[in-house]
């Protein structure tokens, strides 16, 4: 178990590469089970623990994965089960994206429930809607669903109750190789839905519209893997564009793509906060005292709700008072109490947080709820005074790489401490994959981790 110290009141200031999207390369590496020919080689894939664990479900399903240098490759020529174990879908949700490459292209599969978790319930209703209308017969039981389809899966017009972002892209998987024309409409139309798509057209699918509410897709015969660039992760970009504000630093974050950053740039500006786009990323200047704003999440092009958190602690240095809305998950300010601790003041009223600014944050023993919740308490430990400790690393782990280290290099006094474990927690250890387990002590964050701890059982 390890936990982040950080010491605040460094104002940051140079530049900052932003890695691959999380949540594009994770649809992209279950696409790749689609590919009946050729290896899919997929490039700036983010050396996160989410990729492991998806990697490690593909290789449960028979697929060959090497990762090296932020490279993937999967050989996905011959599966050797269409069975997803709970041994490694629990560890993340988006295991279950795997549902819909296999249930097209091997006809059956059988996947462990996801869990809910801290953020919400996290139905799945919308996936198994579209694979009903795709023509497969969906059975539940013992903790697992199983889907079967009597021949190919067949064209269908399908409507999401919610445009859940999961379902969008588990449909158009299995859309790709179903007989006919597939319409999804309300479909998501976030970023990672269209870098998915063009992914999936590389491959020989014909998808249409993905960014838009409606996409079409005309079902293929056959796909084959390819090479894919992955896009920078905008989620990752906010965060450190928050991070130079929340300082009154003078940071540019390389990689981020304007575009995909629309309300979260759009808020900061209203903030007080100077941003200057390039082609290459944007420069964030904090050099205005800050005023508060409401924000609202909405799925894109809305305010993310995984830049919610990141939000309530800048809006916490504020000059006013401030209302978040959390529209999308039903259980996300878990992270309220723990910013209470580092002498915030916010009200929950239903779905909205009343943050009181000007907060005078002081340097507090915290645990990140989720993995956003764990980079906000980072960010308010930025801006705190004193020396602030954030538990629940593996939270973070999750979808930031690198970020003592890259904070650190903008200036930040911030590292990774390993602690003692409880009985519990290396029970909880063992239970690991045994890449992690070996892994060298993190005593500090100096070397990329996941390299150090994953290459020698991958490649
Ligand atoms: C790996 C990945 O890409 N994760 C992202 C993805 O999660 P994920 O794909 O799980 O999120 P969804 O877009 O599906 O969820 C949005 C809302 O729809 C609801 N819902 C979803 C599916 C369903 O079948 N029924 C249903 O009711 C959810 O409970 C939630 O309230 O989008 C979320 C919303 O932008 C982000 O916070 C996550 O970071
Ligand atoms: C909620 C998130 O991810 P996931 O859907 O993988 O839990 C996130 O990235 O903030």
């Amino acid at each position: 178990m390890s936990k982040f110290i950080v010491r605040g009141g460094k104002r940051l200031t140079g530049s900052v590469k932003v890695s691959g999207a999380k949540n594009s390369v994770l649809p992209i590496i279950a696409a790749s089970l689609l590919a009946e020919e050729g290896d899919s080689v997929i490039v700036d894939a983010p050396p996160l623990d989410d990729v492991l664990t998806i990697s490690k479900v593909l290789e449960s399903l028979g697929a060959g994965v090497t990762y090296q240098n932020d490279i993937i490759q999967v050989d996905a020529r011959n599966l050797s089960t269409c069975e997803a174990p709970y041994e490694w879908v629990r560890k993340m949700r988006a295991s279950f994206l795997v549902m819909g490459p296999l249930l097209s292209r091997l006809g059956h599969t059988r996947i462990s429930l996801p869990g809910g978790c801290a953020i919400g319930t996290r139905p799945i209703d919308q996936h198994l809607k579209g694979f009903e209308a795709l023509g497969a017969e969906i059975s539940l039981g013992q903790g697992y669903i199983e889907a079967k389809s009597n021949g190919r899966l067949r064209g269908a017009k399908i409507y999401l109750d919610v445009a859940s972002v999961g379902a969008t892209e588990n449909i158009m998987m299995a859309a790709s190789l179903a007989e006919g024309v597939t319409t999804i409409e309300n479909a998501a139309k976030e970023p990672e839905i269209v870098d998915l798509a063009n992914y999936l057209n590389s491959m020989g699918a014909v998808v249409r519209g993905a960014g838009t509410g409606v996409i079409r897709i005309e079902g293929v015969e056959r796909l084959h893997g390819v090479r894919h660039h992955v896009i920078p992760d905008r989620i990752e970009a906010g965060t450190y564009m928050v991070a130079a504000a929340i300082t009154g630093g003078d940071v540019y974050v390389e990689g981020a793509i304007v575009d995909h950053l629309g309300p979260v740039i759009a808020k900061l500006e209203e903030m007080g906060v100077t941003i200057i786009p390039d082609e290459n990323g944007v420069r964030v200047i904090g050099d205005k005292p800050l005023k508060a704003v409401d924000v609202k999440t909405l799925p894109y092009p809305g305010f993310p709700t995984d830049m919610q958190s990141q939000m309530m602690a800048l809006l916490l240095r504020s000059e006013g008072t401030s209302v978040i809305t959390e529209t999308v998950f039903e259980n996300r300010f878990m992270h309220v109490d723990e910013f209470q601790h580092m002498n915030a003041e916010i009200k929950i009223e239903g779905r909205s947080a009343i943050v009181t600014g000007n907060a005078r944050l002081t340097g507090a023993k915290v645990c990140a709820t989720d993995l956003r919740a764990g980079a906000a308490l980072i960010l308010a430990g930025l801006a705190a005074e004193g020396t602030t400790e954030v538990g629940g690393t593996h939270h973070i782990d999750r979808g930031y790489v690198h970020l003592a280290e890259k904070l650190s290099g903008l200036g930040a006094d911030i590292w990774r401490v390993t602690l003692d474990e409880s009985p519990a927690e290396a029970k909880e250890e063992a239970s690991k994959p045994e890449t992690a387990k070996n892994a060298p002590s993190r005593s500090e964050e100096t070397k990329p981790r996941f390299q150090v701890q994953i290459q020698p059982t991958w490649v």
